[in-house]
């Protein structure tokens, strides 16, 4: 097992304004599984996928990533992590304004040792984005940085990759193209998808589907 996550618990604020986002979330994820976490709007779903990726704590509960267990790593820890382990895909993308479209792709996988030029040129083909990699990121459309997100992440071939939304900015014909070709490339690398998303079309693509419902999975 690749992620195993057990009885996690998140409380936002105090007080009168104390949520209880996630109350006993657990989950597991098989090397090279895809699965999609479904969920309302504020059901914790993007909450659950920072805490994986160890970008926030949990109060409570255990999250193991090929036998780390996340929740205690330190600074540094959680650093190698995302650097080595899992890459992350969110509604922000957070490219690097000064760097062109073809370093941001290479970004991640530099940073790990990871990188592979034949590699990248695969991925900027499949994802639409070869005649592009000479511009910035804001001579780019919404859904051409999104593209160059997913490729960033893909570029550096983690073993679990998160993403929330991943083609939320495409129009239904370029997500799907875009949903193909991450799917083939997951497939390739051998990565774990865990895809948040609001549609059904893009869930029943993936190997499983969970739902998270009043802080809980009801799948
Ligand atoms: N840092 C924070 N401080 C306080 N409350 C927060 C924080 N982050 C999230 N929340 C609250 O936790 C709840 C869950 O938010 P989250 O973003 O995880 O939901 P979501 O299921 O991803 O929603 P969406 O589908 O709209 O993206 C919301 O009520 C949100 O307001």
């Amino acid at each position: 097992m690749l992620l195993d996550v057990e009885n996690v618990t998140k409380t936002f604020g105090a007080a009168e304004e104390r949520i209880e986002v996630l109350r006993g979330v657990s989950l597991s994820l098989d090397a090279g599984e895809t699965l999609a976490l479904t969920g309302e709007s504020g059901s914790g779903k993007s909450t659950l996928l920072h805490l994986i990726g160890g970008l926030d704590h949990p109060d409570s509960g255990s999250i193991r990533l090929d036998g780390t267990e996340v929740t205690t790593l330190d600074d540094a820890g959680r650093a190698r992590l995302r650097r080595d382990q899992v890459g992350v895909v969110f509604q922000q993308f957070n490219l690097i304004p000064s760097l062109r479209v073809a370093d941001n792709i290479s970004f991640q996988a530099r940073l790990a040792g990871r990188s592979d030029p034949d590699w990248n040129a695969t991925l900027a083909g499949r994802l639409g984005l070869s005649s592009q990699l000479s511009k910035y990121p804001e001579q780019l459309s919404g859904g051409q940085q999104q593209r160059v997100a997913i490729g960033r992440t893909l570029a550096a071939k983690p073993p679990l990759i998160l993403a929330d939304e991943p083609t939320g900015n495409l129009d239904e014909a370029t997500a799907d193209a875009v949903l193909d070709a991450m799917l083939t490339l997951v497939r390739e690398t051998r990565s774990a998808l865990l895809i948040v998303t609001h549609s059904g079309h893009v869930a029943a693509r993936m190997d499983r589907q969970i739902h998270l419902a009043k802080g809980r999975i009801a799948s």
